[in-house]
């Protein structure tokens, strides 16, 4: 079923953190969405709110609270639905997979009967499992293990583990890094889910398992047609992965648009200093470029854009004023005051800018 409207819908989403320092502005009015069959990316530095505002997707933000915004996902609004309804997304809708696969995989269940029990609640998301099954007696019926089995040898084989069937008694101990993340995503895919929510997957793992899991990913996605929204820091995983980016900063939308207009034509300046880190922009002899001062801590009303204490156009109005957003071209927006003033990169926009 396919239909003009986006599967994900979010707009001026808010999340909280409520802390003895203050409140933290995690999500700061985040505005976005991810079509049917599309890959997304979120790119932003470490404590820019790219996982925050992953885990407000699937209503996990807890401790956290999503003040005021919404999450549509398909006919469903996830900020006001109740917990069978959420159950039913993360059922069958919206499946997330973690930088450390010990956050889903139980170690003392073997990897198969794991991403046999993620089928069951797939298949009856309705019911208390999904919170549960961790705690519950696995398999108290055998009945239609075998098919299920089957299907499980199927999908290790699909995210790329290799002779699923010798491992079906193994447990995540007996695999490796690579291989964890790999049955993490049978997990999730198990689920049979219209979005993959991945936070930063291949982060703890070597260049080759790496590259071999996001090959993994962009597979399942044209295979499946099953939408990805990957969160990463590495602006080189959106290069190879997604189709559109969103770039992120202190909980705010900084610019987005597809991939390659927002990589070849980098407009709003915290962009320019992301791509201006990136090893392969330094020489070998030179120090690698880091972007000066810090992520802000995010707590209380930041106002103005939350670059402004490390962006060096940045003006008055910047810190305090309402920042607009602004067309770079057609789909490619950026938020910022001072897009003029930053050196084009590409000869053909410079005119729009002006
Ligand atoms: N449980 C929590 N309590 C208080 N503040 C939190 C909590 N979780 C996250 N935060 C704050 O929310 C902000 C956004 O954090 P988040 O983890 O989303 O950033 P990130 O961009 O995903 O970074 P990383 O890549 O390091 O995970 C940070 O300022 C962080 O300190």
């Amino acid at each position: 079923m396919s239909s003009d409207k986006p599967l994900l819908e979010v707009e001026n989403l808010n999340t909280r953190f409520n802390t003895i320092e203050g409140s933290v502005h995690a999500v700061n009015g985040m505005s976005f969405t991810v079509n049917d069959g599309e890959i997304v990316g979120i790119v932003g530095e470490s404590g820019s709110g790219k996982s925050v505002t992953a885990l407000s997707l699937v209503r996990l933000e807890d401790p956290g609270e999503i003040t005021s915004g919404s999450i549509r996902f398909r006919d469903t609004e996830m900020t006001t639905a109740n917990d069978r309804t959420i159950r039913q997304v993360r059922g069958d809708g919206m499946a997330m997979v973690f930088q450390d696969p010990m956050t889903t995989l139980n170690p003392v269940y073997k990897v198969s009967e794991q991403i046999v029990e993620s089928m069951k609640v797939h298949q009856s998301s309705d019911n208390q499992r999904l919170l549960d099954y961790l705690k519950i007696p696995i398999f108290s019926s055998r009945k239609g293990w075998k098919s299920m089995e089957e299907r499980a040898v199927d999908l290790m084989a699909q995210v790329g583990i290799p002779h699923p069937e010798q491992r079906l008694d193994a447990y995540p101990h007996e695999f490796s890094g690579g291989m964890r993340q790999r049955a993490m995503l049978a997990i999730a895919l198990a689920r049979e889910p219209d979005l993959l929510i991945a936070d930063e997957p291949t982060t703890a793992l070597d260049v080759t398992i790496q590259a071999q899991i996001l090959d993994r990913i962009r597979t399942l996605n044209e295979e499946l047609g099953m939408a990805v929204l990957m969160i990463t820091h590495d602006l080189g995983v959106v290069a190879e992965l997604c189709d559109r980016v969103i770039v992120m900063y202190g909980g705010e939308v900084m610019e987005t648009g597809h991939t390659e207009q927002v990589l070849t034509n980098p407009s709003h300046p915290y962009t320019r200093s992301l791509l201006e880190c990136m090893p392969q922009n330094t020489s070998r002899k030179e120090p690698l470029n880091v972007i000066e001062g810090q992520v802000p801590d995010m707590i209380g009303d930041v106002g103005g854009c939350p670059f402004a204490s490390r962006c060096s156009y940045a003006s008055e109005e910047c810190r305090n004023g309402q920042i607009p957003s602004i067309d770079v071209e057609e789909d490619h927006d950026a938020t910022c005051c001072h897009l003029h003033k930053v050196p084009d990169s590409n000869p053909e926009t410079v005119g729009d800018r002006q």
